[in-house]
């Protein structure tokens, strides 16, 4: 396994976000993370990648457990997470050199791979462009590339595809499907069930903080589809009865 999450817990206040969660991820694995808006996932994904502090549990990534040994653990890890503040007052290409260099790696390397996922993430043109001028889309591509320039065992990836033209996430597809071919690991949240069923060879459903279905994406889809199983675990679809007032039109 290169993750390992037992027992993790989080509460806001009053609100339990996430509720005592158990997940194994093997190495190789294209694993999604699904789930209704507020059901945890941004919540569970900080606290495996060291960006929020567990009320209780623990998380292994490797070798390392996040919260004891961090730096051996984010050695290990390539991070999208949600909304992420990046320096935006830096071109992409100064914002992947830096995150290159952070981690690590040498200026020519970290320059020569800068290059290489511009290309495949079909941002080259833009690199020269701050950061803070990028598109939603734009933005996504390239805090992908950060999470990917170290060559990580295990990325982590909030809603890594959201506001990303088909073309590009063809191409990051396919460039996810060739690193975990190769033995790296993938960890991603999503609402896109078409786009879970194409990528991920394993899911996990979280509603209210808990797991409630986990496995293959056979296993979890049983039979159906990934979005009616999904809408079936997360109570149904909810009436519009009460809205008549909507067809009444305002002139
Ligand atoms: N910093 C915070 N302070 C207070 N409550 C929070 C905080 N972060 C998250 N929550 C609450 O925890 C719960 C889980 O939120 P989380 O962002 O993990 O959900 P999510 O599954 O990622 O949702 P979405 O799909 O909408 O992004 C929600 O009820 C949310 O309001």
């Amino acid at each position: 396994m290169v993750l390992e999450v037992t027992g993790l817990r989080k509460r806001f206040g009053r609100t339990v976000a996430v509720d005592g969660i158990d997940l194994a991820v093997r190495k190789g694995a294209i694993f999604g993370f699904v789930g209704p808006n507020g059901a945890g996932k941004t919540t569970t994904l900080s606290m495996i990648t060291g960006l929020l502090r567990p009320d209780a549990g623990s998380v292994v990534v490797g070798e390392a457990d996040v919260w004891r040994s961090p730096d051996a653990a984010k050695r290990v890890l390539g991070v999208l997470p949600d909304r992420m503040r990046l320096f935006d007052r830096l071109t992409g290409a100064q914002m992947l050199y830096y995150c290159g260099v952070l981690h690590g790696l040498d200026r020519t390397t970290a320059r020569s791979r800068s290059e290489d996922l511009s290309r495949a993430l079909a941002l080259e043109g833009s690199l020269d462009r701050p950061v803070a001028d990028y598109s939603i889309g734009m933005i996504k591509k390239v805090s992908l590339a950060a999470a990917l320039i170290h060559s990580p065992r295990l990325l982590v990836l909030d809603e890594p595809f959201e506001g990303v033209d088909p073309v590009s996430t063809a191409h990051a597809i396919d460039l996810l499907r060739s690193y975990a071919r190769a033995g790296g690991t993938v960890v991603l949240s999503s609402h896109n069930m078409d786009l879970v069923e194409r990528v991920c060879d394993s899911v996990a459903v979280i509603v209210g903080g808990s797991i409630l279905a986990s496995g293959t994406l056979e296993k979890v889809r049983d039979g159906s589809t990934l979005e009616e199983r999904f809408v079936e675990l997360a109570g149904g679809r909810s009436a519009v009865e009460g809205l008549e007032w909507l067809t009444t039109f305002s002139d």
